[in-house]
């Protein structure tokens, strides 16, 4: 879909493409497309991250709390959002064996418990060892601080969703604070060598496909 499409679609059309590119917060599209025409990607995204920026404390954490754990409860029930699906299946994170899925459930439930919103990461420029190593190192940040870090997570997750949903062409366009994008195409091209979270990971096929294209 181009610019010029986006620009034609009614609200409820532009409700529907636009629903999840923030995680279960359709209402975010909704605001987004009073501002229409937009000028090109980083226009529209812009007014995704000022819809969220403006939001007081309790919405951000709001927008936190509507994204599923990292291979938590919702992924052993197939509950996930096809996005998120994608995203933590290319993370390697939906074919974790006990040992480490146990290991990721403690950690995210130590980081809710810290922080009062799951731990939110960008997936699909991810792997499950970085996962991990992130999930660690971030548990031990200031409240105020890690609700920044968050919050620009979900900006990645923005703008990559927006990416998958417009042409290949806006492919490059920087993603918020410049990095991420080189990551996402090594982890792509990468094939089935990501790294793992401890030796003892399933190496399941469906987890290293090719599930991004652009
Ligand atoms: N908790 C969390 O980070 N969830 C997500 N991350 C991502 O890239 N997609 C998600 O659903």
């Amino acid at each position: 879909m181009d610019m010029k499409k986006v620009n034609s679609l009614d609200f409820t059309e532009f409700v529907s493409v636009f629903r999840n590119v923030v995680e279960r917060c359709p209402l975010v599209a909704a605001a987004v497309w009073s501002h229409r025409p937009f000028s090109g990607l980083e226009d529209l995204e812009n007014h995704f991250f000022a819809f969220i920026d403006a939001l007081p404390k309790s919405g951000q954490e709001g927008i936190l709390r509507c994204h599923p754990d990292l291979a938590g409860r919702d992924v052993l029930m197939g509950r996930l959002s096809e996005e998120s699906r994608r995203e933590q299946s290319h993370a390697g994170l939906t074919s974790l064996k006990t040992h480490d899925r146990l290991r990721l459930l403690h950690l995210n439930q130590e980081y809710r418990k810290r922080f009062g919103f799951p731990f939110v990461v960008a997936a699909l420029l991810s792997d499950r060892a970085t996962v991990f190593q992130e999930l660690a190192r971030r548990l031990h940040c200031q409240p105020e601080s890690e609700l920044r870090t968050a919050l620009d997570e979900v900006k990645k997750i923005i703008h990559l969703r927006l990416i998958d949903l417009l042409d290949s062409h806006y492919f490059g366009v920087e993603p918020p604070q410049g990095r991420g994008l080189e990551r996402r195409q090594d982890a792509s091209e990468r094939g089935d060598s990501a790294p793992q979270a401890s030796s003892d990971l399933e190496d399941d096929p469906h987890t290293h496909t090719k599930e991004v294209e652009n």
